[in-house]
């Protein structure tokens, strides 16, 4: 989780470069939910914040397991803000935030959202700051994707591009998680493309043959 996390935050960074941010002192929201792909967010979160980002973190469903634990305490003990509640309108998300991280479902959701997350799917939806998912778009059918769900302008796919990743059509689509040993690849038949040197994220352009997981 901490390789990937820190890769969401790489591949974000080499994007939305800090300095390039406008609104209130780098200001970007992270927004994480109660799996593996929220801890993302939550390492993402911290290594933003050391890149010289200012993240507020929303993450209304914490798992009580201590790894959980341990993530969100590390966050804390950066004085990293958590939101109490969710802007219900998505012009006060545009307007605070440079952009907003969507960690909060991977590849084990299973459709339809839940009424407990559906009204802040349905406001990142209307939030015009870019709005960057981690592994696959929450919302979406990891396979069939969800042509009336987020638009992620990034999308950083972990290990390997889902099959909804041919549905992506934002701006930036990045490979991270450089965990994956090359037997393996060869074994599952990934064609992944390499990453540069010790780099942990890789850029897929349209025309790159990726790999599917
Ligand atoms: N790809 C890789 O190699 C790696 C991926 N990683 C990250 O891990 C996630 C997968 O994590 P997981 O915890 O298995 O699942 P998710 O985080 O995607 O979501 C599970 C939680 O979401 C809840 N859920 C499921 N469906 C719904 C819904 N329709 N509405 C609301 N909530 C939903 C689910 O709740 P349950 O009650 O069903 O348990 C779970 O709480 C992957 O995507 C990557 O981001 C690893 O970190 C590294 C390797």
């Amino acid at each position: 989780m901490e390789l990937a996390g820190y890769s969401c935050a790489v591949a974000i960074a080499k994007c939305y470069p800090v300095e390039a941010m406008t609104k209130d002192n780098h200001a970007v929201l992270v927004c994480c939910g109660p799996g593996n792909n929220g801890g993302n967010g939550l390492v993402c979160a911290r290594h933003l914040k050391m890149f010289g980002y200012k993240p507020t973190i929303f993450y209304p469903k914490r798992p009580s397991k201590p790894l959980f634990d341990a993530l969100y305490q590390q966050c804390e003990g950066m004085d990293i803000p958590v939101l109490s509640f969710f802007p219900s309108e998505a012009h006060l998300i545009t307007d605070s935030y440079n952009f907003v991280v969507d960690a909060l479902f991977g590849i084990n959701f299973k459709g339809p959202v839940r009424p407990e997350f559906e009204p802040v799917i349905e406001t990142l939806k209307k939030v015009e700051s870019p709005i960057c998912s981690i592994d696959v778009p929450s919302g979406w059918d990891i396979e069939k994707g969800d042509a009336n769900g987020l638009q992620p302008e990034l999308l950083i796919s972990l290990t390997a591009p889902k099959l909804c990743a041919h549905l992506f059509k934002g701006k930036h689509h990045y490979l991270g998680g450089r965990f994956v040993p090359r037997t393996l690849e060869q074994k599952y038949e990934l064609n992944l493309p390499p990453y540069p040197g010790t780099d942990c994220v890789v850029e897929l352009k349209d025309t790159q043959e990726d790999g599917k997981a």
